[in-house]
């Protein structure tokens, strides 16, 4: 099977009728991470999302795996099995404990993961104490946290990740840089945001910037 790849050629993306940025062309390679750099409102999530299949672009084109991404309004699911999208949003059910929350995700994702892997995970990234408590009693970090836990769960090759490290710590943001260290140095691709302070140890990354309409 050919090594994965994401090629987006002369994109525009917007919000209603309003376009944000034009123009953008990437192909980012398995190995590879990227980060989208722009101010608030330039269409960052905007993006990510419309890479995700949640927007239609306004124009130009997208591949990944060799077709384009499912449109928002088709019956089938919106998120493809081989690309793990962690939005701005945590996508957390605040009446559901972060165990029940994480099978939720992973199942509508195309996986199944035990719940010994889930709580496993979790103690991992130190949510022991809260594994069986309901998200919406979770700090901010906590829910993030949780939220974030997929990217150890998953096996996508495609992460696209929306400011992945809003509300961490400074220990939390180190485990997650490491984290997609990891999975780039494994073959795997990742395009994301940040305003936060984020070290990837070790790993080149790409700048992006969207070109304002
Ligand atoms: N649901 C929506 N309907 C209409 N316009 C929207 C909607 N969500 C966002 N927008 C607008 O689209 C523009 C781009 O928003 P987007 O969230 O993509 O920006 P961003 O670069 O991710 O910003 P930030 O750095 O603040 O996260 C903004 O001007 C915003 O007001």
């Amino acid at each position: 099977m050919a090594s994965p790849r994401l090629i987006i050629d002369n994109l525009s993306c917007g919000r209603g009728e309003r376009a944000l940025f034009r123009g953008l062309s990437l192909i980012l390679e398995a190995g590879e991470a990227a980060r989208v750099l722009g101010d608030n409102g330039s269409g960052k999530t905007t993006l990510l999302r419309t890479l995700c299949g949640l927007h239609a672009p306004f124009d130009g084109d997208v591949q990944w795996q060799g077709s384009a991404p499912a449109a928002a309004d088709e019956d089938e699911p919106i998120l493809q099995d081989d690309l793990c999208f962690v939005g701005h949003d945590n996508a957390l059910n605040g009446a559901l404990t972060p165990i029940e929350n994480l099978d939720v995700l992973m199942r509508l994702s195309g996986r199944r993961r035990s719940q010994k892997h889930i709580r496993e995970t979790l103690t991992s990234l130190g949510l022991k104490p809260v594994a069986n408590r309901a998200c919406e009693r979770l700090s901010a970090g906590q829910r993030r946290r949780v939220s974030l836990a997929r990217l150890w769960l998953t096996d996508a090759p495609l992460w696209l990740l929306d400011e992945p490290a809003s509300a961490l710590d400074v220990d939390a943001r180190a485990v997650l840089g490491a984290r997609i260290a990891e999975h780039v140095g494994a073959g795997g691709l990742v395009l994301f945001t940040t305003h936060e302070p984020l070290t990837l140890p070790d790993l080149p990354v790409r700048a992006i910037e969207l070109t304002a309409c």
